[in-house]
């Protein structure tokens, strides 16, 4: 970071002043320090900034610039100079015994080598060979408050204000559960100020931004907003509700304390019941301060609250001492601020997107921004009711947040710039019919959040989406084939019927159909964009010299196309896009079943009862089987030589034929995986659940209520001997003494391995990603099911 005009103390030369600043640069000067006055009021008194922090810092430092160049600019109230925090006539002003101060910023790890050496050579110049150990700390992203303690008790709690006078909040701070009202053990000064960062839990906040919404408040835009929100309430009790929490980070004014070090002081208020930090280290080189920053850099989000860079303190008093002050910072301290995480843009407009299974999700249309090292120009809202949630409307700026890989999520809306907008905000309203084919949209049961398209067969959106997904990785695995491809396929410019019109169709095509498929393109003369033009997407341009032909990709497309005839079973059930059926419950039913025949004559029950299977998936593959349309993909793709059964080792004697096997509880020679198989592989059914109908349950170590029931029904029961010897002879070996195994089970022992069976992957189903929909209430009810099998 560029000095501070105060920093000439540490002998920093200062380069590139080009003479006195012209009356341009001072109207820049004070316009700017003004815009910063007004963010720092609307971010300190108000806990509702209209920038983001990334914009504010941008701002800070070109002002900062602009007076390290022309240091005649600096006046005592300039921003560099002061705290920012302006006292509210809310609250009672109240003095700090010693002033707070603020941080001075570094923004890269160059800088912050250029920071460390400078204050190395700083105490270097002051204590010669004193050497420096670093004590570093998590910077929270919360509100700094002040607690003085008078003979060990609380008599007062400020926030920062402006460094020399903060905002009395007192009974808001005594209803902050860990903040102690007297302090723990004896011998406590007679007079300390002990500085910390209250904040909001980052677990909670989503929470609290719904109740905010939902009681017609508005939400606010991160955690750091939250707690300084919660915090500076008129009511205490208000503040009560919130679940606010602090961690200490320094220490004030105070009267007769031994401790020698920062970090020695934090043992010491530890001691006395104070929230300390469990991250901070005491370090001893450059090295060690930035490993310490990239791993949290990596951790950012494994913590209890919210971070926006790393504290590199001195851990001394007495070199802390020797460095001292400027107006604003202490020069023994300094922030790494890490990259930011939420930008401000503009929601263009909230659009609606059909999915695989129909399920329409809204999603924002936003003002391309760079965040997080990624260009984002659109993020999902998943539906309408946390569309209402998030309080956002149409034409709103937006705090836009990407952390990291994670999917970039619009945060809610900056309430206080809305009524600038023009053209003005609006809401978004969910459309009632399918933007895709128009068809009347509609939950897919009653009370279900998500409405869903429910023209399935030949919405294009849908049918776009599912033939998407069925070239996946996880399916057929057609490279050739991706969204580009899918969309020319499905939904060209030209021809009027497309070359897809159902999925049967895929295995049907040929290069002639695929002739005349033109998508629009931009056109582009040198580079730059004059208009739109057709162009055709599966074959060459061609001119009359050279005549058009099927692209390079176009002939690898039926390449790959004849490969995935061949492919396993479990990929089919994949690509046939039937709910909740993923890769896991395909290769459960692949190896149960062993042919797509066999699946689609199976019953309900005889489904459900497959491990790894269970009855959501069940009535999902039932309901999906009943369709005429569906079975027609089923029997097109036969038709066209796609593989629809497993092969089977004919070696293994079928000595299992017709019967059904439950095994519960641990074995040792097998895994449940390798017991399935052997029981399958000779023709018998691996069963997930007792029933009457169950020929033999197999119980091994800790077997559970599945054991109980079989006793309870009069199943035979097997240990791992009499296992073995079903799997070798069949069931004649066994005649006589089935039941002599309960040796081998523990009553009492829960059974660990039951309850994933049946489970939805809610993954499966198109675009749920782990929220509220259709497929995580399902999966609810499944869970409990599956609780009850035991
Ligand atoms: N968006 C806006 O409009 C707007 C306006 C003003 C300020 N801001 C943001 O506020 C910040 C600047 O404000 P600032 O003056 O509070 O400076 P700062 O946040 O950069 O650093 C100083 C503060 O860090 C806090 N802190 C957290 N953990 C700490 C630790 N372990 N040790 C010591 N201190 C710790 C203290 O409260 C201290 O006062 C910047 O991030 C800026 O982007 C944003
Ligand atoms: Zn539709």
């Amino acid at each position: 970071m560029t000095s501070t005009a105060d920093d000439a103390s540490l002998d920093i030369p200062r380069t590139g002043s080009d003479g006195p600043p012209d009356g341009d640069l001072r109207e820049e000067h004070a316009l700017l320090a003004e815009e910063i006055r007004k963010h720092r009021i609307a971010y300190y008194q108000e806990a509702a900034p209209t920038v983001s922090d990334a914009e504010f810092d941008a701002l800070f430092r070109r002002l900062e610039e602009l007076e390290a160049l022309h240091p005649e600019l600096v006046s005592n109230d300039s921003p560099t100079q002061e705290v920012g925090g302006e006292v509210s006539s809310a609250f009672t002003p109240v003095d700090h015994l010693a002033r707070m101060y603020s941080l001075e910023d570094v923004f890269s790890l160059e800088e912050l080598k250029v920071w460390l050496d400078r204050a190395t050579a700083g105490v270097e110049q002051r204590s010669p060979g004193a050497g420096i150990q670093w004590l570093t700390e998590l910077k929270i992203d919360g509100l700094a408050v002040n607690l003085l303690y008078r003979d060990g008790e609380l008599v007062r709690a400020a926030t920062r204000g402006d460094g020399v006078t903060g905002e009395d909040i007192t009974h808001n701070v005594l209803t902050i559960a860990s903040i102690p009202k007297r302090l723990a053990g004896t011998d406590h000064p007679e007079v300390v100020e002990i500085r910390g960062e209250v904040f909001f839990p980052t677990k909670e906040f989503g929470q609290l931004n719904e109740r905010m919404v939902a009681a017609g408040k508005a939400p606010f835009a991160n955690p750091r907003n939250a707690a300084a929100g919660s915090l500076r309430q008129k009511d205490p009790a208000m503040t009560a509700e919130r679940p606010l929490d602090m961690y200490v980070h320094g220490i004030g004014a105070r009267t007769g304390l031994s401790a020698e070090t920062q970090s020695g002081t934090y043992e010491l208020l530890k001691a006395w019941g104070l929230p300390t930090s469990p991250y901070y280290r005491v370090l001893q080189d450059q090295a060690e301060v930035v490993a310490f920053i990239e791993h949290y850099g990596d951790h950012r989000h494994d913590l209890l609250h919210e971070i926006d860079g790393i504290v590199v303190k001195v851990d001394s008093f007495a070199l802390q001492r020797a460095l001292g002050h400027t107006s604003r910072v202490p020069r023994w301290s300094v922030a790494y601020k890490y990259p930011p995480e939420e930008v401000n843009t503009k929601l263009l407009d909230i659009l609606v997107n059909v999915g695989r299974t129909g399920r329409v999700t809204p999603f924002g249309l936003m003002e391309q921004v760079k965040v997080a090292g990624s260009t984002v120009g659109m993020a999902t809202l998943h539906n309408q009711e946390v569309v209402k949630a998030k309080g956002v409307m149409i034409g709103d700026i937006v705090v836009l947040r990407k952390a990291g890989d994670v999917i970039p999520e619009i945060v809610g809306p900056v309430i206080a710039l809305r009524d600038q907008q023009d053209p003005p905000v609006r809401e978004f309203v969910m459309p009632n019919e399918c933007p895709s084919c128009g068809t009347a949209l509609q939950p897919a049961k009653e009370g279900d959040v998500d409405i869903r398209c429910p023209n399935a067969r030949s919405c294009p959106s849908q049918l776009r989406e599912r033939v998407f997904h069925l070239a996946g990785r996880g399916a057929f695995d057609i490279e050739a084939l991706g969204w580009e491809a899918a969309i020319a396929l499905t939904q060209p410019a030209e021809p009027e019927v497309p070359p897809i019109t159902t999925e049967a169709d895929i295995f049907d095509l040929t290069p002639e159909k695929l002739a005349d498929v033109r998508i629009e393109r931009d056109k582009k003369v040198k580079g730059v964009v004059t208009g739109r033009e057709l162009v055709p997407y599966f074959y060459s341009k061609g001119t009359a010299k050279k005549p058009s032909e099927p692209s390079a990709t176009t002939r690898k497309l039926f390449t790959e196309l004849e490969k995935a005839k061949r492919q396993p079973l479990w990929r089919v059930l994949v690509a046939l896009s039937i709910r909740h059926v993923g890769p896991t419950a395909s290769r459960a039913l692949a190896t149960a079943f062993g042919s797509m025949e066999r699946i689609r004559a199976a019953t309900e029950e005889e489904l459900a009862d497959v491990d790894g299977v269970g009855p959501t998936i069940a009535v999902a593959l039932t309901e999906w089987f009943a369709e005429d349309w569906h079975r027609e993909i089923v029997d097109r793709w036969t038709a066209a030589g796609v593989r629809m059964e497993d092969e089977v080792d004919e070696s293994t004697p079928r000595t299992l034929e017709g019967l059904t096997v439950v095994v519960t509880g641990s074995l040792e020679r097998y895994n449940r995986d390798e017991a399935k198989e052997a029981i399958i592989t000779r023709g018998g059914k691996a069963a997930g659940s007792v029933s009457k109908n169950t020929s033999y349950v197999v119980a091994g170590e800790n077997a559970g209520t599945k054991l109980e029931k079989a006793e309870a029904l009069g199943v035979a029961v097997l240990d791992e001997e009499g296992f073995m010897a079903l799997l070798e002879h069949g069931p004649a070996a066994l005649a006589g003494n089935a039941d002599g195994s309960s040796s081998a089970a523990d009553p009492t022992g829960e059974s660990g391995q039951g309850s994933a069976a049946g489970e939805p992957d809610p993954s499966e189903d198109e675009d749920v990603a782990g929220e509220l929909g259709a497929g995580a209430g399902a999966g609810t009810d499944t869970a409990s099911a599956a609780r009850a099998e035991g």
